[in-house]
């Protein structure tokens, strides 16, 4: 089985999938391999370098570097656009590659963590869609504090995505992580049980 797990930029999936994870459950993260598809050599940065110019490379070591970039795109909506267009096929396929791996180990389940499931139309490729969801205004909260952004940074950002309340009709189950991690852990553990999955103790 392949969960699909998701919700909105800041809404918790990094910390529920550490908890899936610690259930011995394996993991393949979009936004990680997001970062390994744009290395210098990979097909992606020379398209990027294309696309952006040389002024969104970091000085010292000619990585990409990802806060100009994000100020870029997360401000206009064609250039988000255009990065998606370069990246996402790549973050695809590596995400498929990594995905096998786990089943060819002899794993039962695997959990694809992607932010943007729902906007991508990513469902075909998973099973189950398991949406971590908070309120706007926590998510707003939560984001400004982890990444040090302004107001203004933070609904940039939630505005380049579907907004949470709309993918709760894509879901197959909803977790709520507005509370205690501990609620967040005992409803993760429900859905699970739900849908049959074994998991660590
Ligand atoms: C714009 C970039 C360089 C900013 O990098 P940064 O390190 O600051 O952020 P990071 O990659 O950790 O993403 C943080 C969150 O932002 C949101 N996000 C990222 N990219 C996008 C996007 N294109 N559209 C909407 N939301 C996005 C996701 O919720 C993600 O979890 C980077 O996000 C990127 O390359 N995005 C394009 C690839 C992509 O779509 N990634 C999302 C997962 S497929
Ligand atoms: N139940 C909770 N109570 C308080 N803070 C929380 C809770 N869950 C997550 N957080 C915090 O909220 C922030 C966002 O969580 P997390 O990084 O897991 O979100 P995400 O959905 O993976 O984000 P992104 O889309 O950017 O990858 C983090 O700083 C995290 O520590």
């Amino acid at each position: 089985m392949i969960v699909g797990l998701t919700g909105g930029i800041a809404s918790g999936k990094s910390t529920v999938a550490k908890m899936l994870n610690d259930y011995g459950l394996p993991i393949v993260d979009a936004d990680v391999i997001a970062r390994k598809v744009v290395e210098p050599r990979e097909i992606a940065y020379k398209k990027i370098v294309q696309a952006f110019g040389e002024e969104i490379l970091q000085e010292n070591n000619k990585y990409i570097d990802r806060k100009k970039l994000g100020v870029i795109v997360f401000q206009d909506e064609e250039k988000r656009l255009l990065l998606n267009s370069i990246v996402h096929p790549a973050i695809r396929e590596e995400m498929k590659r990594e995905t096998e791996n786990y089943f060819k180990k002899g794993h039962e389940t695997v959990v694809m963590d992607i932010p943007l499931l729902v906007e991508s139309n990513l469902m075909h490729m998973v099973d189950k869609v398991l949406l971590v969801y908070v309120s706007p205004s926590i998510q707003e909260k939560r984001l400004m504090k982890r990444d040090n952004f302004t107001l203004e940074e933070a609904r940039q950002r939630i505005e380049a995505q579907m907004p949470i309340d709309k993918k709760k009709e894509f879901a197959t189950e909803i977790i709520y992580n507005e509370g205690y991690l501990e609620e967040t852990k005992e409803q993760l553990e429900h859905v699970l049980s739900k849908w049959g999955i074994k998991i660590n103790h």
